[in-house]
């Protein structure tokens, strides 16, 4: 039976979290014994481990049909490969950054400036575009490093909680793009792999789905259903069931963690009763 190939990194921010989505989607994988290639336990999959540098190319190439990696290094690497699905997690921007003592005066900063960087086409790009002129140095890590040791006069990188920059007495100058983990896939997959490629995407949406969501479970009075079921919209509508005890009802819903503790509130305050709330594991819509 054919396999579905995928690539994943082997070590570093991303390794984990794909790990724990391949299990998520019932996949079970072993990595104890540091191969650097395995088969699931339960679904056709081969799962190849690699820097995550590495992964776009041989998605294009076909050695692997599918990857898991941030779209920071997809538009990067600029090989010709298709992003499948955003997966949520390894969420950070790409930004510049400059000395914490200098006063920042938009792009023009930059200009005739030396900027060191993991991500020297992405860069390039982006001040072609604004029309300003910089000397790019380009760096494999500890980008942050640059400027305290007179390689840059400021650097371009990954910012998520923004704690390694001030470490390194930078400061945030211009976020340029978003970044987060996504799948990727080669454009040629032949049947049974697209075959394969759906059952997989089909669990990943379903867990992703269920993410930032909750199962609400809650007794009323008849008489204010009404009021409670706008508050609680749910998937299609909420469910309503009559209890034993007549004039009572039961409703289940599924409401989002944004709004959780107002629509909590609210339906406190209109007098429903035994809330009960449940983690949703996976939703098929
Ligand atoms: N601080 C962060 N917060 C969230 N996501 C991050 C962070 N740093 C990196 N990422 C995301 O995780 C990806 C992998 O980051 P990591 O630092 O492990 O890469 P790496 O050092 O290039 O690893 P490799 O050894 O595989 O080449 C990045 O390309 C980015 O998409
Ligand atoms: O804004 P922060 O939350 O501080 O995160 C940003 C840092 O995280 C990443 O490095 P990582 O820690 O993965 O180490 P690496 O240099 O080995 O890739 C990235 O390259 C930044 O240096
Ligand atoms: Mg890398």
């Amino acid at each position: 039976m054919e396999k579905i190939k995928i690539a994943i990194q082997k070590s570093g921010r991303l390794s984990e979290k794909s790990l724990d989505l391949l299990t998520e989607c019932g996949i079970n994988v072993s990595n104890g014994n540091r191969k650097l290639k395995t088969d699931a336990h339960n679904f056709p999959m081969e799962i190849l481990f690699l820097r995550d540098d590495d992964i776009p190319q041989y998605v294009e190439q076909g050695v692997a049909d599918i990857g898991i990696l941030g779209q920071n290094e997809v538009w990067e690497k600029e090989k010709d490969v298709v992003e499948i699905e955003k997966l949520g997690f390894g969420n950070c921007r790409l930004s510049l950054a400059i000395p914490k003592d200098e006063i920042y005066t938009g792009l023009d900063y930059f200009n005739g400036k030396r900027i060191a960087t993991s991500y020297p086409k992405i860069l390039k790009k982006f001040f072609r575009e604004k029309g300003r002129d910089v000397k790019i140095e380009e760096l494999g890590g500890s980008v942050e490093i640059a400027t305290g040791i007179g390689l840059a006069d400021a650097i371009f990188d990954i910012v998520s909680t923004g704690s390694t920059l001030i470490m390194n007495g930078l400061k945030e100058a211009e976020a340029i793009i978003k970044s987060q983990a996504v799948l990727i896939g080669n454009k040629n997959l032949s049947t049974a792999k697209t075959e394969l490629l759906e059952r997989l995407l089909f669990r990943i949406k379903a867990y992703k789905n269920g993410q930032g969501k909750k199962y609400v479970l809650l007794n009323a009075p008849n008489e204010i259903i009404p009021d409670i079921v706008r508050l609680l919209p749910g998937m299609r509508s909420p469910s309503i069931l009559p209890l034993a005890d007549k004039g009572w009802s039961s409703v289940h819903s599924v409401i989002h963690d944004d709004d959780f503790w107002e629509i909590i509130d609210e339906l406190k305050r209109l007098g429903a009763e035994g809330i009960l709330v449940v983690p949703i594991e996976k939703m098929i819509l």
